[in-house]
Order: structure tokens, then sequence, then C-alpha cells
């Protein structure tokens, strides 16, 4: 079975591949302090839970925090006694390679994205990651990851709000009633929830007219839902595209070290 791993900044996710379908996703909270030792006895008390008997032989990365890869690789050898394939590193091969500037490190989860959205609609495609950052990776009708947008996360933008305004309590992010708040948590949310459905549109619109041609826009992340009601923003939503993504990745280089 395969072990795939997507670590963002907030949070990683654990999802286990049997060879036809995910049986199980796990969120903990990214920390580079946990050791391998504490991930093997979190993932093992999980499956114990879902009286899953499965043997792990394969694990995939996607980090965008460097500093767990470490311990992540330390849990794949020693539990699982294999070597992960980590994207972004050199041995990990895509389908197509990005086309970006020299020198540029692109993160790991915008080139998973765009394997997993090509393989599902093809290019002229943006995907719309809802994460710690709002991303949207651009993708070329061959398939090639070829630039972008980096946004603050909405959650990110509303803690900003309440550490450096005194009066601004935290909120969490939901859709208002109105665009005119009569109170100071509506008028936060409001300028959050539309400020978003607004930052969506105008770059999506941008992108379209740079690129002159139509170009599909689908959305991932924990926060897609809330924009996506009653909002013509995306043409999908599909949680599992980084998971995906990486269960793709794992195979073509698979297929490539058979071939
Ligand atoms: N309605 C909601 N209100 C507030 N937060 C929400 C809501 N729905 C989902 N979330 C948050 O979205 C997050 C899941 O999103 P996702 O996994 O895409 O990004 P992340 O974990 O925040 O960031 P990263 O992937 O960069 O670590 C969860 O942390 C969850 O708390
Ligand atoms: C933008 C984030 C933080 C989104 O998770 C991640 O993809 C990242 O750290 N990227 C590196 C820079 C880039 O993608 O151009
Ligand atoms: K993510």
């Amino acid at each position: 079975m395969l072990l795939c791993i997507d670590c963002g900044n907030t949070n990683t996710v654990f999802s286990i591949w049997n060879g036809t379908e995910f049986l199980s996703t796990w969120r903990i909270e990214t920390n580079h302090k946990r050791t391998a030792d504490e991930y093997y006895v979190w993932l093992t008390s999980l499956m114990m839970l879902h009286d899953m008997k499965v043997r792990i032989g394969a694990v995939v990365i996607s980090s965008t925090v460097p500093r767990v890869v470490f311990n992540l690789r330390v849990l794949a050898s020693r539990y699982f006694d294999c070597r992960p394939l980590v994207v972004g590193k050199p041995e990990c091969l895509l389908p197509v390679a990005p086309r970006v500037d020299i020198g540029t490190t692109v993160g790991p989860d915008r080139l998973v994205n765009t394997v997993a959205g090509f393989d599902r609609h093809g290019g002229d495609l943006i995907v719309v990651d809802f994460g710690t950052a709002t991303t949207f990776d651009v993708v070329a009708p061959d398939g090639a990851y070829i630039g972008g947008v980096i946004a603050p996360g909405v959650n990110l933008s509303l803690e900003a709000l309440h550490a450096s305004a005194a009066a601004l309590p935290h909120v969490d992010v939901t859709m208002p009633e109105k665009a005119v708040g009569t109170n100071t948590v509506a008028c936060i949310q409001s300028g959050v929830f539309w400020g978003y459905i607004g930052l969506v549109e105008g770059i999506v619109r941008q992108i379209r007219l740079e690129r002159a041609r139509p170009m599909k826009v689908i959305a991932t992340g924990g926060l897609a839902e809330l924009f996506e009601q009653g909002f013509d923003l995306f043409d999908s939503v599909e949680y599992d595209l980084t998971i995906h993504g990486l269960r793709l990745i794992h195979d073509y280089n698979k297929g490539l070290a058979t071939a």
C-alpha cells in the first residue's frame, strides 16, 4: 500500500492508497519537531481504530515545509522499510517540467495540484487552493505548470487583522448575510468573505485575459466549499486533488523505474 503525505504550512494530511482507492484520510497539525515515532504511534492508533490491517510498502511526500521532511523520511525508513519519493527533489520526476524563471522553486503542493488537475481536466486550467496561502496554479495545454498567483490565505488574513489591530477580535470566516456589516464581527466577515470572492473573480478574469483563451477553474482546500456556495467561481471543487496528484506522481516514477 502507498502512504501519501501532503504537508502544508498549517496541516499535514496522510492518506493510504490500496491500489484502487484511498482507504482513509487523516489530518495532523504540521510541526517539524514531531518525531518519526510520534507519527507512527498516531498513524497506527488511527489504523487500529478503523480496524485496518495494512502493510505500507511505499511513501510519497509533498512538503511546503522543508524541515518536516527529515522526520517523515525517518518514518518511512524505520517503520515502512522504504525510501520515500519527495516531490521537488531531483530524483522525483514529473510528467511535464514546470516552465518558470531559472532558479525559481515552485511549491511542491502546486506541482502536485498541476499534475492532478491536468489528469482530470486537461490543460488550460487554473487550480485554486485555499490553504495557508490562497494559490492559483496555471496549467498549460501540455500539462506544464507555467506560473500563477500567491495571495494571503483566508485564515491568515483574519489572524493578521486580529494581531495588528487592538480593537479587532478573532473572527471565523463565514458567508455574511449582507455586505454592510452592522457590528465589528460582521464587518470583518464581510471584508474577508466578499474580499476573497472579488479576489478570485478578479484574478481569474486577469489570467484569462493574459492567456487569451478559455480556462477552466477548479478549486481545492478546506475553504473552497465556502466560496463555492451560490457563486459561479469554479467549474468544480475537489478536496482530494493534492492526494490524487501524489498518487499519480508516485505511479509515474514507479513506472519509469520499472520501464
Ligand atoms: N467553514 C470553515 N471555517 C473556518 N475554517 C475552515 C472552514 N472549513 C474548513 N476550514 C479550515 O480549512 C482548513 C483545511 O484546509 P486545507 O487543508 O486546504 O488548508 P490548511 O491546512 O489550512 O493549509 P495548508 O494546506 O497550507 O497547511 C482546516 O484547517 C479547517 O480548519
Ligand atoms: C505558496 C505556498 C506556501 C502554498 O502552500 C507553497 O506552495 C510554497 O511555499 N511555495 C513556494 C513558492 C512558489 O510556489 O512559487
Ligand atoms: K493544502
